[in-house]
């Protein structure tokens, strides 16, 4: 059932421009609450848009209302009540609206504050300030008026209004603390969702990063591969890779230790990742002690040209290798090639051809000798 206010002669103030500001304030109250209740759960821009509408309107009438009193010489202790009431009632409205959609019937909830406030501020303050202004008027002392307004009461309804502004302040002030905790779980809740997700793109980076060698891994090597060459066959334009593996590495980790053997890999990936040049380029580690290259829309010469560096960063590294039958310091051998990808073949992909032609051509650059770099034609 929706609440809504029903005028009748009780409210009457008897002060022309109040009346009438009372009579808008209610239609706008009403308003409010057909929107509410209609846009229950919806959009409820409609009825925001009231709201505003409301807002400002109740600021204007207070302020009307305020400098009515003061233009009467209304007792002071009168004035600062009153205002204090209009002050509380826009605290309220504002937290109460920022707070709708924690409601569990926002429609009744609004609603019904908003009449039962008025109602009750009219019949009781308003009208106060009404005799006390018709008294002035008639010749009485402010002071006396207000007084007078006091004994107008017998003793039960002053306590009872008593009474009443102190379950309204009560109120007030434990909806201004669910409010608060309301924010600071919104907050909380924000803050957790924002490292929850700085979290996960910690956990992406990692899936894709070997944890040892802090490059690409097979996975992602694998999964740039297939976009490579799917890139490289729409634009009819060769992709290079580079198959590298570093040269007697068991004899190294049997001469140096496997701790001696991880620091090694890492200088070599260092050492051959700083041989890219284009954002493009992706090294991953593609097995044990085996690194791969893709370089997309790059030739035979080109790739021969990367592969050849790669091998010479690393001779440059000077990493003494005792152990080895070839050199005194560690060497990679590298197998290139370079293509446009194949159309995918029932059963075999075009990037896994690619891969066995560069590492059929690293199998040759280990059989000629190692620490080399050879293409397809030698
Ligand atoms: N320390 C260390 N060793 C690794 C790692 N991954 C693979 N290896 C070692 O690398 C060695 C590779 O040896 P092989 O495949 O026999 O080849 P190789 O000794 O390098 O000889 P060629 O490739 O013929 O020059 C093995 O002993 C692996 O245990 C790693 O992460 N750390």
């Amino acid at each position: 059932m929706e609440p809504s206010f029903v005028w009748d002669d009780s409210y009457l103030t008897h002060l022309g421009d109040v009346d009438e500001q009372h009579r808008a304030l209610i239609a706008l109250f009403d308003e409010l609450s057909r929107a509410l209740f209609q846009g229950a759960g919806a959009d409820d821009g409609p009825a925001h848009a009231i709201y505003q509408r409301l807002l400002a309107y109740t600021q204007y009438h207070f302020h009307e209302e305020e400098e009515l009193m003061r233009r009467a010489g209304l007792d002071e202790r009168h004035v600062q009540a009153h205002c204090a009431l209009h002050q509380q009632f826009v605290e309220q409205i504002r937290l109460l609206w920022s707070q709708r959609r924690h409601m569990q019937d926002q429609a009744a909830t609004l609603a019904g504050f908003l009449t039962s406030w008025l109602g009750l501020h009219i019949l009781g303050i308003d009208q106060a300030m009404a005799r006390q202004i018709a008294a002035i008027e008639a010749g009485t002392a402010a002071a006396e008026a207000f007084e007078h307004e006091r004994e107008g009461h017998d003793q039960g309804t002053q306590a009872l209004l008593r009474m009443i502004g102190r379950l309204y302040g009560v109120l007030s002030a434990q909806n201004a603390q669910l409010a608060r905790a309301n924010q600071t779980l919104e907050e909380r809740v924000a803050q957790r969702t924002a490292e929850l997700q700085q979290a996960n793109e910690r956990l992406r980076v990692a899936s894709r990063t070997d944890a040892l060698l802090g490059i690409a891994n097979r996975a992602s090597f694998n999964e740039r591969l297939e976009q490579a060459c799917a890139l490289a066959r729409r634009g009819r334009r060769p992709l290079a890779l580079v198959m590298l593996d570093v040269d007697h590495f068991k004899r190294y980790n049997d001469h140096y230790g496997h701790l001696q053997g991880d620091a090694c890999l890492q200088a070599v990936a260092h050492a051959v990742r700083g041989c890219l040049r284009r954002d493009s380029d992706l090294v991953a580690r593609y097995g044990g002690e085996e690194l791969a290259a893709i370089l997309p829309d790059t030739d035979a010469a080109g790739a021969l040209a990367v592969g050849q560096a790669m091998v010479q960063a690393v001779r440059a590294l000077a990493r003494p290798h005792a152990a080895s039958p070839g050199a005194p310091h560690v060497t990679v051998s590298a197998g290139v090639c370079a293509d446009v990808p194949p159309a995918d073949a029932p059963g075999a992909s075009g990037s896994a051809a690619l891969v066995a032609r560069a590492d059929a051509a690293l199998y040759r650059a280990k059989a000629a000798g190692r620490d080399r770099c050879l293409g397809e034609g030698g």
